[in-house]
């Protein structure tokens, strides 16, 4: 049997953002990340369309996501191994959600509490929106919510850097998959592996991700928690866009933003739960119009591929579930991030660190994101889940 001090379950960005942090806070003990995949192919960290952005509706969002946007500007340096910056491509170009008359009042009234918490968001008008992307068809809109700070970025090589970091620090990553964890009375004392090995630790953190809510399950925990396929397509155009694009929500809920010269963009389908990587061509179909109509020079684009990944997606407030289990004592989870892991991870990484080392969130209070909430009826509805 083996034995470690934290068991992490899951290498992908939540897992290594933590091992990194605990590090970084002091803690000295073996921790192991056991990640199933190392060549992360159907991680959702990997297939994710990498928007960062801070223009959320609830106060918890909003900092989490300020916080982590602040890590990622200093990251490349942060992050540096022998004087090799860990690039990211973050391209602060900001973020636009595209208004119409209806849905103008709710940004201005997320607006109020963005700036509160010092994110220089804005509500710009039809005019505004032209110098931000000339060729965008504005007929039908009035307006937006634009936050120029905010951006994209690469998150593999986040995630990558987190991981490297974490393993110079003496993190240990074992290529092997989690079976079950282990309980008794009350509290957990290990995992044992598919392949039937078993190793000891008094901490457990489950940041499975898409496959995060069989492993509660499986000990009794149910969480409110669904994979969900998400589909992203990657196009050229044949009239390219004279400035690069924020990454830009259209009301019908269709994203898009440039990838080098090609543009990505992505729409959340109403899918049936379940692990589904088959990415269809035929999907786009419906997004084509919305596309063409939003951006003339999009009527003659070329769909050139595409792939598609998960959202770990939180059914019941479709928001990060992050901390202690109040049933389990030492079982920790980060999950149910519903599409917008990538924002948060900085900030999810250094709350499990500081709740594990001192048993108190010091930097960010994540606490309205607890796994209690549900029993007690205290959700996080947040407004601007996309
Ligand atoms: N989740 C896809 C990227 C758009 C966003 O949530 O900001």
């Amino acid at each position: 049997m083996g034995k470690a001090d934290v068991i992490i379950v899951g290498g992908g960005v939540m897992g290594s953002s933590t091992a990194y942090s605990l590090r970084k806070n002091g803690f000295e003990g073996r921790i192991i990340v056991f990640e199933k995949d190392p060549t992360y192919k159907y991680c959702s960290t990997a297939l994710s369309a990498g928007g960062i952005r801070q223009i959320y509706s609830t106060s918890v969002n909003i900092r989490l996501s300020r916080f982590s946007l602040k890590v990622y500007e200093k990251f490349a340096e942060k992050m540096a191994i022998d004087g090799v910056r860990a690039e990211i491509d973050f391209k602060q170009r900001g973020y636009l959600f595209l208004a119409t008359d209806k849905t103008l009042p709710a940004l201005q009234k997320q607006l109020i509490m963005q700036n509160h918490y010092g994110v220089p968001s804005e509500i710009v008008s039809n005019a505004d929106l032209k110098s931000i992307i000339p060729e965008l068809n504005t007929d039908d809109l009035a307006g937006g919510l634009y936050c120029k700070e905010d951006g994209y970025l690469d998150p593999y090589s986040v995630m990558q850097a987190y991981r490297k970091n974490a393993q110079l620090l003496g993190v240990e990553y074992l290529s092997e998959e989690v079976a079950t964890i282990l309980t008794e009375q009350g509290r957990t004392t290990g995992v044992r592996l598919v392949n039937g090995t078993t190793y000891s630790a008094p901490i457990i953190v489950n940041c499975a991700g898409a496959w995060g809510a069989e492993l509660s399950e499986k000990i009794g925990l149910p969480l409110p928690l669904a994979p969900l396929k998400r589909q992203i397509y990657l196009f050229n155009t044949t009239e390219k866009l004279v400035k690069p694009l924020p990454l830009t929500i259209d009301p019908t809920g269709v994203y898009f933003r440039h990838e080098g010269d090609q543009i990505v963009c992505g729409f959340s389908e109403d899918v049936k739960p379940g692990i589904d990587f088959r990415w269809r061509r035929s999907s786009f179909d419906p997004l084509w119009p919305i596309l063409a109509h939003r951006v003339p020079n999009f009527e003659s684009l070329k769909l050139e591929s595409g792939w598609a990944g998960l959202y770990n997606y939180n059914t019941a407030d479709q928001n990060a579930i992050i901390g202690e289990h109040p049933l389990l004592n030492g079982y920790f989870v980060a999950l149910g991030f519903s599409g917008h892991g990538m924002q948060q991870a900085p900030g999810v990484g250094l709350g499990l660190a500081e709740l594990i080392c001192n048993g108190k969130y010091e930097t960010l209070d994540l606490t309205p994101l607890r796994v209690g909430r549900f029993a007690e009826r205290d959700l996080v509805i947040e407004d601007a889940i996309v």
